[in-house]
């Protein structure tokens, strides 16, 4: 598929999947179920920077335990449509050891990335690392070992934007997720 150059042109040729209230009450459902998990530990709370931006700001505001804020940027798209491999840009700061790692990202798609930064904390000694998403794509393409223990909602084969995802670096800040028809 040739893809356009403009947001608006995107979204011209793409629809809504999830609308913000939709995408609102699967992060309230997710933090429930975080704080469920966690039973009061402090866990430190790593989102991949910069898809995750949104999602992770607003689950946090729903989780009730208290938790570290620390951020790793790590990119395999760089704006494109089709991942390559995996450029870190900032590696996390906070001590790990022994600690349970929320891993928060906005989408799992083939799974390099979060397989990436998982490992990444495993051998930097946390305890366990908890991957969560807003959203996952299904096909059979993901990368062998890697699974959310908490998502949002399931998407279709398709490319999608918005709620903190970039179209060429366009429309992260647009309140719904879209796909490409
Ligand atoms: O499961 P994968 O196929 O590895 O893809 C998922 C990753 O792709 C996106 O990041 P991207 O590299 O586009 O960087 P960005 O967060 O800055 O948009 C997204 O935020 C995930 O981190
Ligand atoms: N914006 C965006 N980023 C991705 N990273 C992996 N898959 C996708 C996708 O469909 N859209």
């Amino acid at each position: 598929m040739t893809y356009p150059a403009t947001l608006a042109e995107a979204l011209i040729q793409s629809d809504v999947l999830f609308d913000r209230d939709q995408l609102n009450q699967a992060i309230c459902r997710i933090a429930a179920d975080i704080d469920a998990a966690l039973e009061g530990e402090r866990a430190l709370y790593l989102t991949v920077m910069h898809g995750a931006l949104i999602f992770a700001g607003e689950l946090a505001l729903e989780i009730k335990t208290d938790i570290e804020f620390d951020y790793v940027h790590a990119t395999r798209y760089r704006g494109a449509t089709t991942g390559s491999e995996l450029h870190w840009l900032r590696e996390p700061q906070c001590d790990m050891k022994g600690r349970t790692v929320l891993l928060v990202d906005d989408i799992l798609d083939e799974g390099h990335t979060l397989k990436a930064i998982r490992e990444n904390c495993l051998a930097r000694g946390a305890s366990r690392v908890l991957i969560v998403t807003l959203c996952t794509k299904i096909h059979d393409r993901r990368t062998p070992g890697i699974q959310a223990d908490f998502n949002g909602v399931d998407l279709p084969d398709r490319y999608v934007y918005g709620f903190g995802m970039d179209y060429k670096e366009q429309g992260r800040n647009l309140p719904a997720i879209y796909a490409f028809k």
